[in-house]
């Protein structure tokens, strides 16, 4: 059994070997939380060498070099050469590297899940390495259950509690607001774009207390 995890990764260092189709989603995922990308492969795709040019990520057009591991914090072994990912997998783990090799998933000490994003909303989906494609398929799903409403729900909410974590100083009525808050159906008003409803509910919850 896996332990799910979210990892903050702006500002890290992160390695990724191999440069093809594989390799480019997981460069993409690396670079849209702020991670500090380096590539590793003799051939890159058009879309990785236009992030190359335009500074997004560093690239070293060569291959894999027994080592070339060392110092980073997420490595990923995306090459269709198992000798070579066998090879970056084994330097991660002489070195409590967090390594994921894309075509052996014993030789991974991460998996990477099909994600669905709403702003603060983040829904991770394993199959434990069972099917990628079924993780694809209910990725799917929940991007239609889950629309773009939730950004702006999940920004209402936070701020909401920013003031009463300010505001109320007793932690069970805390609890009790927050847990108002959450029932009162602040997500419909904001679907249907009725904001007086919204104020109306938002005042109702932080009144009762
Ligand atoms: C979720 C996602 C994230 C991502 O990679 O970004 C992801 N694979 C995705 C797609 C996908 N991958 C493959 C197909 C073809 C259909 C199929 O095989 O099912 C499709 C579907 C497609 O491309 O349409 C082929 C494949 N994948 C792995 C192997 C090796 C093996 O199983 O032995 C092979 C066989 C290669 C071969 O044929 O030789 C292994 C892994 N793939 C994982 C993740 C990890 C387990 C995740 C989990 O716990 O479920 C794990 C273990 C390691 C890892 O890569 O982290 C992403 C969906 C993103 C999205 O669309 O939302
Ligand atoms: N985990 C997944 O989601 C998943 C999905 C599909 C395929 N796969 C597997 O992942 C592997 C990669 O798939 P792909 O479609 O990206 O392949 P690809 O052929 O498009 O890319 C392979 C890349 O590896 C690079 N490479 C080759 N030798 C290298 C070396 N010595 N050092 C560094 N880079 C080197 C090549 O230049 C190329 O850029 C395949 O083995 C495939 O079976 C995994």
């Amino acid at each position: 059994m896996l332990y799910p995890l979210m990892l903050r990764l702006e500002g890290q260092p992160c390695l990724v070997v191999g440069g093809g189709q594989v390799a480019e989603r997981k460069i993409e995922s690396l670079l849209e939380v702020g991670a500090r990308v380096t590539v590793i492969s003799p051939e890159v795709t058009p879309a990785i060498q236009e992030w190359v040019q335009e500074g997004k990520l560093r690239s070293y057009l060569r291959g894999y070099q027994e080592g070339d591991a060392a110092g980073h914090f997420v490595v990923i072994a995306a090459t269709d050469v198992s000798e070579v990912n066998e090879m970056v997998a084994r330097d991660c783990f002489q070195r409590n590297i967090l390594i994921n090799t894309v075509d052996i998933p014993p030789l991974c000490n991460f998996y990477v899940p099909a994600v669905v994003r709403r702003g603060d909303l983040t829904i991770a989906i394993s199959t434990n390495g069972a099917s990628p494609a079924v993780a694809k398929r209910i990725r799917k799903k929940m991007e239609r259950e889950f629309g773009e409403e939730y950004g702006e729900y999940l920004q209402v909410m936070k701020s909401l509690r920013e003031q009463v974590l300010r505001e109320v100083s007793d932690p069970e009525m805390r609890k009790d607001i927050f847990e108002r808050l959450a029932d009162v159906g602040l997500l419909d008003c904001i679907k249907a774009g009725d904001e007086q409803g919204l104020k109306e509910r938002i005042a109702q919850c932080l009144s009762s207390s």
